[in-house]
C-alpha cells in the first residue's frame, strides 16, 4: 500500500519506525550504487545551476541509466522552464521533482512533485504549525545564497510543530541522524553534504555509517541494510504520478502517462 496513504501519523510512528531515507547529490555511479545498496529509498540528483553537485541533463540520463531496481529517483530544480520539466519528467522518467524555486502550489502539483519549506538555522519558533502537504514536503535549513546542500542543521524542537509527512533535511551526519530519528521519529530524512567527502562525492563509510546509525535508532540490526540485503520495509513511495513500478529502470524513455486516479486535479495535459 502506498505509505502516504494515508502517511502515518507522528503518533503512529513509534521508536522502530524506520523514516524513508533520501541520499541526495549523487554524481558518480559508484556512490548511485552504494545508497541503493544501503537500502535508500529516494536517491537525489541536482539540476540547480551553481550548485557544485550540478548535473547537465546529459549527465543526468547517464547515471539514471545505473540506478538498480527499488529506490525512486528525485530531481532538484529552482524555477526551470516547462521545457526542461518537460525533458526530465518525460524522458528521463524521474519519479520526483524536488522544487527549490518559487514555484507556486499549483505549478509543483501540475508536474508532480514536492516543495522545500526553509527554516533558518537560528529560529527557535515557528509563526504557525507547519501543515501536511500533498503528497509530502521537504523541511530544510535556509542559509542567505544557498538552495540546499548547506550542512546546517535547524532547531530540531520545531518539530513539535510540523505535520504530516516532511522529509527532514540539513545538517545530517552519521553523528547526529540517530539523535535526529530516536527524538522525532521523523516521516523521512534527507541528506546530502553530511555523507560527503567533498561536494558530490560520497564518502561510502559514512554513507555505511549514516544508515546503520538509522538502524541503531530505530532498534534494528545495523548489519541488514550495511549488507545490501535489507528490505525496503518503510513501504512503497507513491510516485508523482501514482506510479507503484519500482522496476523504474524498465520504463527508461518512455513518455510517463499521468494515471487517472491518482494525477492532480489541475493536471495540464499540455505537460504531458
Ligand atoms: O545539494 C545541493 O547542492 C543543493 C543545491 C540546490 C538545492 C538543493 C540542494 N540540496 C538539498 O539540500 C538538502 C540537504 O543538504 P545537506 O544535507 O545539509 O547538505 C537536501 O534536501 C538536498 O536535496
Amino acid at each position: 500500500m502506498p505509505i502516504t496513504s494515508p502517511p502515518p501519523t507522528r503518533d503512529e510512528r513509534s521508536r522502530t519506525y524506520r523514516p524513508r531515507i533520501k541520499i541526495c547529490g549523487l554524481t558518480r555511479e559508484q556512490d548511485v550504487r552504494a545508497a541503493a545498496e544501503l537500502g535508500a529509498d529516494l536517491l537525489g540528483f541536482i539540476h540547480v545551476p551553481g550548485s557544485p553537485r550540478h548535473l547537465d541533463l546529459h549527465r543526468l540520463a547517464e547515471l539514471l541509466a545505473t540506478v538498480p531496481p527499488g529506490p525512486e529517483t528525485v530531481v532538484v530544480v529552482r524555477n526551470e522552464p516547462d521545457a526542461t520539466l518537460k525533458t526530465l519528467r518525460n524522458h528521463l522518467n524521474f519519479h520526483w521533482f524536488q522544487f527549490h524555486g518559487d514555484e507556486s502550489p499549483e505549478k509543483v502539483a501540475q508536474w508532480g512533485g514536492y516543495k522545500v519549506v526553509h527554516v533558518p538555522a537560528d529560529a527557535t519558533s515557528l509563526d504557525a504549525t507547519i501543515a501536511p502537504r500533498d503528497p509530502f514536503f521537504l523541511l530544510d535549513t535556509s542559509v542567505k545564497g544557498q538552495s540546499g546542500g548547506t550542512g546546517k542543521t535547524f532547531d530540531w524542537g520545531l518539530l513539535a510543530r510540523v505535520e504530516g509527512a516532511c522529509l527532514v533535511a540539513g545538517g545530517l551526519r552519521p553523528d547526529n541522524v540517530g539523535r535526529l530519528v530516536e527524538t522525532w521519529h521523523p516521516w523521512g530524512i534527507d541528506v546530502s553534504s553530511g555523507v560527503e567527502s567533498a561536494p558530490g562525492r560520497k564518502d561510502p563509510d559514512a554513507l555505511r555509517r549514516f544508515f546503520a546509525e538509522i538502524d541503531r535508532a530505530c532498534g534494528r540490526p545495523a548489519t541488514s541494510r550495511a549488507t545490501g540485503q535489507a528490505p525496503h520495509d518503510s513501504g512503497t513511495l507513491p510516485s508523482a504520478t501514482g506510479r507503484e513500478d519500482h522496476s523504474s529502470r524498465s520504463r527508461r524513455h518512455q513518455p510517463i502517462q499521468p494515471e487517472r486516479d491518482s494525477a492532480p486535479k489541475n493536471q495540464n495535459q499540455e505537460n504531458s
